[in-house]
């Protein structure tokens, strides 16, 4: 299976919000993403909407649906009323939950599936009834029963937190160790019957060797990254490189 690519346009929504000014456009990039071949858009609003604004979703999705019907929209983010209520409105084809703390910087964990496990069983089946595909993440730890309860909430995927991945990056074998680590995890996941998805620092070098480890990943969300990569080479030649890095043949 080639992973498919979702980019997140938060870092291009932190730049905008820089000065009380339009551009860079969230929509305006997400476009050139979606022209250059990427298979879907994420973003991650926060409550305090530092770089992704809930007045951001709209227009996004309407890129979507009116020039790229083909395409994804992945909404992630911590299950408070006003979240739940954004992606009811704006109905992306995939929600991604995540535990994060409104404090926190960026997301640093996954979640805890016995101790939050009947708050997700509500949230699950809440999303579920309005016909979303649920995500949750999760840590790259191959704990069959942490898997199962989160299989047991309703969730279709997991998003594997691959943080702690992307930061030893100057490390070779702490990258391979632990990308076996998420390896074992995803292949539980799959024994289950989750789809796994995979997020957070990912860039064009590190995907190569996570991907032979998780032959099953069916998408992965890239913003850091790639918006770095994008002032480089621009847009559009960092899709295709991402793309080719996923293991497509383009
Ligand atoms: C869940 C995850 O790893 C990403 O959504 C990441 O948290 C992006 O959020 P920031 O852009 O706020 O770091
Ligand atoms: N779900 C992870 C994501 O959307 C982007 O994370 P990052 O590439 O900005 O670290």
């Amino acid at each position: 299976m080639t992973a498919k690519l979702s980019v997140n346009l938060n870092a291009i929504a932190m730049l905008r919000n820089r000065r009380d000014l339009p551009w860079p456009s969230v929509t305006g990039v997400g476009r050139l993403a979606l022209e250059a071949g990427a298979h879907g858009l994420t973003v991650h609003p926060r409550p305090d909407q530092r770089h992704i604004r809930f007045g951001d979703v709209p227009a996004l999705r309407a890129l979507i649906d009116d020039e790229f019907p083909k395409a994804e929209f992945n909404i992630e983010g911590y299950p408070t009323d006003d979240f739940l209520e954004l992606v009811e409105k704006h109905q992306p084809e995939q929600v991604t939950l995540v535990p994060d703390d409104p404090s926190q910087a960026t997301s640093d964990h996954g979640w805890d599936f016995r101790a939050n496990r009947d708050r997700l069983t509500t949230v699950c089946r809440r999303l579920k009834d309005g016909g979303f595909r649920v995500s949750l993440f999760a840590d790259g730890v191959p704990d069959r029963q942490a898997l199962k309860i989160a299989r047991d909430v309703g969730a279709d995927r997991i998003e594997l937190y691959t943080g702690p991945y992307g930061g030893c990056f100057d490390d070779p074998a702490t990258a391979e160790k632990i990308a076996g680590e998420l390896g074992q995890t995803a292949a539980l996941a799959a024994e289950l019957g989750l789809g796994v998805n995979a997020g957070h620092d990912l860039t064009v070098d590190n995907l190569p060797l996570l991907a032979r480890h998780i032959p099953m990943l069916a998408e992965v969300s890239i913003g850091h990254g790639l918006t770095a990569d994008a002032l480089v080479y621009g847009m559009a030649e960092t899709v295709r490189r991402y793309r080719r890095a996923c293991g497509e043949a383009i």
